[in-house]
């Protein structure tokens, strides 16, 4: 094409839909979904030629979204929705090679009222349900889910101290200070075709609650004496891991966790100490905050891999992870001080660390 390449998409973004069933008893359900869905297809006569006569309108696709919701006789997960577009988009069209269709959930929740829950009255809770589906005509599925907005703090129990000291830095040391987060979180399922897919209702509703609770398990520890965390890195990687050794189904975890600082309060005059700070008073900011994000996979078993070393690494390769993250960190204290920008790459067995690259 004249020395040129040309590498094009088309979709229709935030297509909003809420679908409600009623089931024998007239209890009803209700999901809110914001669903965006771009196709890669040949129609390159409409860019070159302008003509049209390959395109899939992004009108078509809109309309497409509410005619599946309506056959969609039983309530479905959201994953199970972005898929039946995907294979409908994939499937339908000669031109179409291959869908991405993302879509959010509102968090819609069922009431409860003196104690029981309501037929049909619900309440917006906080974090949203994700998924990401790309399928390919004659290709593999890649199937994605996540949480977002998942606001979490904790009191006691984290701390910072151990990084670089320099001309620039006036961070204290700290084994006593406030975590606090707001998780977004995605993870990829391991299956690779529609058919290989559990069949079982509402598989990755449940899947997403049991997933997002083992992230806030782990942040938190138990009840009473909680876990300490040493930094967010080191807690990020902890729930990451947790997710993966738990759910043999999910071959990655993806983790975006903005550290959110809550600054001591000193306030004196001149003359009299006015607000001493005794881990009990402070400024909560979100602007700037530390950002922080990683990746966490299976290496040796996507791999196919036996490990170098370690005898019991080898009998549960499902152990051994691929720890490769990209973290940046933004710090305040009384004032923004330092950005950085590290690139970690570990592979681990079990524990210990055993390479870096
Ligand atoms: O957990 C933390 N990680 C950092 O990288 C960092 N940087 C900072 O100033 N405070 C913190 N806290």
């Amino acid at each position: 094409m004249d020395g040129f390449r040309l590498e094009q998409k088309h979709g229709k973004a935030r297509v909003r839909v809420a679908r409600v069933w009623r089931d024998a008893g007239g209890r009803h359900s209700v999901v809110e979904w914001n669903v965006s869905i771009s196709l890669f297809s040949d129609c390159v006569d409409a860019y070159l030629r302008g003509d049209n006569s390959d395109i899939v309108a992004t009108d078509t696709m809109k309309n497409t979204v509410y005619a599946k919701a309506k056959e969609c006789t039983g309530q479905l997960s959201v994953e199970d929705f972005a898929i039946l577009l995907a294979k409908h988009f994939t499937s339908e069209y000669r031109q179409v090679h291959a869908a991405v269709v993302k879509i959010v959930e509102k968090p819609w929740e069922r009431v409860h009222i003196d104690g029981l829950p309501h037929d049909h009255g619900f309440k917006l809770g906080s974090e949203r349900h994700t998924t990401e589906v790309i399928l390919e005509k004659h290709g593999p599925l890649k199937l994605t889910s996540g949480v977002e907005g998942l606001a979490l703090l904790k009191t006691t129990k984290s701390g910072f101290e151990g990084f670089i000291r320099d001309k620039y830095t006036v961070l204290p040391e700290t084994r006593e200070r406030i975590l606090a987060t707001e998780v977004a979180a995605s993870w990829r399922y391991s299956y690779e075709s529609v058919s290989s897919i559990p069949q079982k209702l509402l598989y990755f509703t449940e899947r997403y609650l049991d997933v997002k609770k083992v992230l806030v398990d782990t942040f938190f520890g138990p009840q009473k004496e909680g876990v300490y965390s040493p930094s967010v890195q080191s807690t990020l990687f902890q729930m990451a891991k947790a997710a993966l050794n738990r759910f043999p189904d999910i071959s990655l975890v993806q983790l975006k966790m903005p550290n959110l600082h809550f600054l001591p309060v000193n306030l004196s005059s001149k003359d009299n100490t006015i607000v001493k700070f005794e881990d009990d008073v402070y400024l909560p900011t979100d602007e700037p905050h530390g950002s922080i994000e990683a990746s966490l996979s299976r290496f040796w078993a996507k791999l196919g891999e036996v490990p170098p070393t370690k005898s019991s690494a080898a009998s549960d390769p499902q152990r051994n992870l691929l720890w490769h993250g990209r973290l940046t960190a933004l710090c305040a204290s009384d004032a923004i001080m330092e950005s950085s920008t590290v690139e970690i790459h570990l592979v681990c067995l079990d524990e210990s660390i055993i390479g870096i690259c």
